[in-house]
């Protein structure tokens, strides 16, 4: 894929004070996830407690995956429905497209794609057993970062978030992605490259974590994008637009988006923390109340996600559930 194929024009970046960081070992974390969550929907957090040997060994099974022949990657290929196993450079199914492949895997459900089960390339066990160990102690974390959640926003029970994800019905996602280097962008710092264009997570909330190679960039309340410098010892967590809804407005999905390197390459692999498809998502009634409005209307994951695979990456997929204000 040449670049002018790929690249809408990205608009510029800004320099700002950068998000919080968090530390999950201190007392005071419920209060700063609560106004990170306010303020830019994205926050680092340190002391996550999942193991270094899980990410490198994931990451490393990453990496061999992604340096065998295309008809063997293809053979993970994504003729699954959502799009699910390996893609190349098409995101969805409704025409976006960007500098990367993928793999994508559903985490509790069974969708009936035998391929995923064939996903894990020529070693099936040690990527297997390496995501399982990931995914573990990711999910661990963001329990208990969703309970600090619940505690910092001064909602019972303190599950209510983290009871989502736990479920054993949750339709939660796993995404490796891998932005190889583009040697059309060496030596060229005005060019920009759209890795992964910019969208909001429709889930519950992300976890994102990288190696040392940047990339990831946030849009402000005011539309700029600033760069996430990367932190390959860090997870970034970002509030999905499952989140927006039941804090009623209160946390912000943020808008985000990777740009392609011209030198090196990166790999992420995200968690999306997903509810039940039957799970009713609105607004807490506790977040609601006084002279506040419910700003969204009620609806199933199930109808969200629904409606969200038949949007382009970049729409706003919330707009159809936000209730029109009376006049
Ligand atoms: C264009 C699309 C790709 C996406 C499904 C969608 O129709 C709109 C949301 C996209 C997104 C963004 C966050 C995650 O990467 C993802 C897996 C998700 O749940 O929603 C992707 C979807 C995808 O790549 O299939
Ligand atoms: O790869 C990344 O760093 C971010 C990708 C992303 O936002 C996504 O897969 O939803
Ligand atoms: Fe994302």
């Amino acid at each position: 894929m040449n670049i002018s194929q790929s690249s809408e024009q990205a608009s510029p970046t800004h320099c700002y004070p950068v998000y919080p960081l968090i530390d999950l070992s201190k007392p005071e974390s419920k209060n700063d996830i609560v106004e990170a969550c306010e303020e830019f929907g994205i926050f680092k957090v340190i002391n996550h407690g999942v193991p270094v040997d899980f990410i490198s060994r994931l990451e490393s099974e990453a990496i061999k995956f992604f340096s065998l022949p295309l008809c063997e990657k293809e053979r993970a290929g994504s003729s699954c429905p959502f799009g699910f196993g390996y893609g190349n450079k098409r995101i969805g199914t409704n025409g976006d497209v960007g500098w990367v492949e993928y793999l994508l895997m559903t985490i509790n459900t069974e969708i009936g794609c035998n391929r995923i089960s064939s996903i894990f390339g020529e070693n099936p066990e040690s990527f297997r057993s390496a995501v399982n160990d990931y995914l573990s102690a990711v999910k661990r974390m963001a329990c208990q970062v969703l309970e600090l959640m619940a505690d910092g926003l001064r909602i019972q029970p303190r599950n209510v978030f983290s009871r989502l994800l736990m479920d054993e019905e949750s339709d939660s996602l796993f995404r490796l992605n891998h932005y190889p280097p583009c040697p059309e962008l060496q030596g060229f710092s005005d060019k920009n490259l759209v890795g992964f264009g910019e969208h909001t997570d429709p889930q519950i909330i992300s976890f994102l974590r990288s190696n040392n190679t940047s990339g990831l960039q946030i849009s402000l309340r005011d539309g700029n994008w600033i760069s996430v410098p990367p932190d390959q010892n860090s997870f970034f967590i970002n509030v999905g637009d499952s989140l927006q809804v039941m804090t009623n407005g209160r946390f912000n999905s943020v808008r985000h988006r990777v740009l392609a390197n011209g030198v090196k390459s990166r790999i992420s692999m995200i968690y999306f923390g997903g509810p039940p498809l039957k799970e009713k998502i609105a607004p807490l009634p506790s977040l609601v109340g006084g002279d506040q409005k419910s700003l969204y209307k009620e609806f199933t994951w199930f109808e969200y996600k629904k409606s969200a695979y038949k949007s382009r990456l970049a729409d706003n997929r919330l707009l159809h559930f936000e209730r029109i204000a009376a006049s």
